[in-house]
């Protein structure tokens, strides 16, 4: 997978680029990231990316000659350009595991009060947001999105993280315990001890179920559950619905 950052900020990814599970998938040629100064497409003699909104109003938005010069410049056929915003569709899984599959992304990395909307309109195929909230910049947003799709491509994820499943298979995770035993006098669950691994498996879907219907029940809604998780969400809500 080839991913071209375009961005007005390139030094913010250097350290990015080294730093762990990235760096690693990186190395192994799973990825090629480039940064792409969008100032180095600015034509005019002061290099000017942005200007005063046409209408008034605060701050200043970036010139869509620059960033089209440089998408022009990086994109082919089978390129995919990303605007990060807060007007985009919001990130989630389903989405990062789709873009994972894509040849070539083109991030593109607003600033200031944002990007003219001609660029949007004419030249992103897809806007996405990583929650509702407003940034100064969409370089951010790129980073999490990076890291969100790289770290699913074939071979990235090597034994060091052999929990494949935990990929959010739409239940959030059960609780995670380590060494010590006892911990402030707080103890590991027993069934974690046993060894008994068809009591543990048991356990731990029964802790997702549970974590997921008291923390983010929304979540139910768009996953087919078993019967046997059926069953037991059932209880769950028995136990906490009194
Ligand atoms: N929630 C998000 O993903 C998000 C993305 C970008 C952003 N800010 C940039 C700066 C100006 C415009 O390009 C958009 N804020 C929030």
């Amino acid at each position: 997978m080839r991913i071209d950052v375009l961005t007005l900020f390139p030094e913010i990814f250097t350290h990015f680029e080294e730093w762990s599970i990235i760096g690693r998938i990186i190395d192994k040629g799973l990825v090629t990231i480039r940064k792409i100064n969008i100032r180095d497409f600015s034509e005019d003699k002061h290099k000017r990316v942005d200007d005063y909104p046409y209408g008034g109003g605060p701050g200043m938005i970036m010139k869509p000659e620059p960033i089209y010069s440089a998408i022009k410049e990086v994109k082919s056929d089978n390129s995919k350009v990303i605007y990060l915003s807060p007007q985009g569709k919001v990130l989630n899984q389903q989405l990062v595991n789709r873009l994972s599959k894509e040849e070539h992304l083109i991030l593109l990395c607003g600033h200031y009060e944002g990007i003219d909307n001609r660029i949007i309109e004419n030249y992103v195929d897809l806007e996405i947001s990583i929650g509702d909230y407003v940034l100064t910049g969409g370089e951010i947003p790129a980073m999490v999105l990076i890291e969100s799709i790289i770290r699913l491509l074939p071979g990235a994820l090597g034994k060091e993280s052999y929990k494949e499943e935990s990929h959010f298979n739409g239940l959030l995770e059960y609780p995670q315990y380590t060494r010590p035993r006892v911990f402030n006098g707080l103890s590991v669950p027993e069934v974690l001890l046993s060894g008994n691994h068809q009591k543990i498996q048991e356990w731990r879907k029964y802790q997702s179920l549970k974590n997921t219907y008291l923390k983010r029940p929304d979540l139910l809604e768009n996953i087919q559950l078993t019967d046997e998780e059926m069953k037991i969400l059932k209880k769950i809500k028995e136990e906490f619905d009194r």
